[in-house]
């Protein structure tokens, strides 16, 4: 099925929003937040196997999964955290670590370095349909792992203090993690590229809710991502 067709040399007709496939509600809301409105997005919750290795490949084939699933265009992301003293593990599979053995552990992990310099790493990838190749944004923000501060509703926010900063990401203001983090670098090449590219997003629904003056990705939620 093709999701796009060609109409002018810069523009390209995008049959559907963007739908925006992660099983986790926290990385929805900043994505919502950060895009604004930026380019029409609907969410869905579900949660993609996920491949080993680099976390561009990880990213990729997430996209490769959703585009069938969807059969329209998708964006997907898979987030790092990585630590450089050990050349960038846990990496992607963070998300296992921070389940096992929890801030605590993941702090004790770096005891045996002095190095307790990390990076936050988001890899998003946008394809058009199934047929089409995913392409990958990955966005990097510098830091270092520092004894739990701060709210704990998201993930490792708390152990994680961004360059330049005297707080944890779980300290900061939402709008300011907003600013530097490692999601919105990633998305600002995505936003980036969706300019560059002049996608029309010419579907009947989007017209519509164009009209009664929604915001497509505000009302994004509908299939069942909270
Ligand atoms: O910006 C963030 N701050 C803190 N923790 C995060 C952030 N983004 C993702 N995480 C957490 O890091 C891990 C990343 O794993 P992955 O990207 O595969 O998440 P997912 O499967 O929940 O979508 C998860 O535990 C997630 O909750
Ligand atoms: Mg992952």
């Amino acid at each position: 099925m093709a999701a796009a067709t060609n109409l002018a040399a810069s523009k390209v007709a995008v049959a559907r929003p963007v739908t925006f496939v992660t099983g986790n509600a926290k990385k929805l809301e900043e994505v919502r937040a950060i895009l604004g409105q930026s380019i029409p997005f609907q969410s869905l919750k579900l949660d993609l196997p996920e491949l080993q290795g680099e976390p561009e490949d990880i990213s990729k084939e997430k996209a490769r999964l959703a585009a069938l699933e969807v059969k329209g265009p998708v964006l997907v992301e898979d987030t790092c955290l990585c630590f450089n003293a050990l050349k960038g593990l846990p990496g992607p599979y963070i998300k296992w670590f921070l389940q096992k053995i929890g801030h605590e552990g993941l702090n004790n992990m770096l005891m045996a370095y002095e190095d307790k310099s990390a990076y936050a790493l988001c890899a998003f990838s946008f394809a058009l349909g199934p047929d089409v190749e995913p392409i990958t944004f990955v966005g990097k923000t510098p830091g270092k792992i520092v004894p739990a501060r701060g709210p704990t509703d998201f993930g490792w926010d708390p152990i994680f203090q961004p360059d330049g900063f005297e707080q944890t990401y779980a300290e900061m203001a939402k709008e300011e993690k907003n600013k530097i983090s490692h999601r919105y670098r990633a998305l600002a090449m995505v936003k980036d590229h969706f300019s560059e590219a002049g996608y029309v997003f010419d579907t009947d629904a989007s017209t519509k809710r164009k009209r009664e003056g929604e915001d497509v990705a505000k009302n994004g939620d509908e299939n069942g991502a909270h």
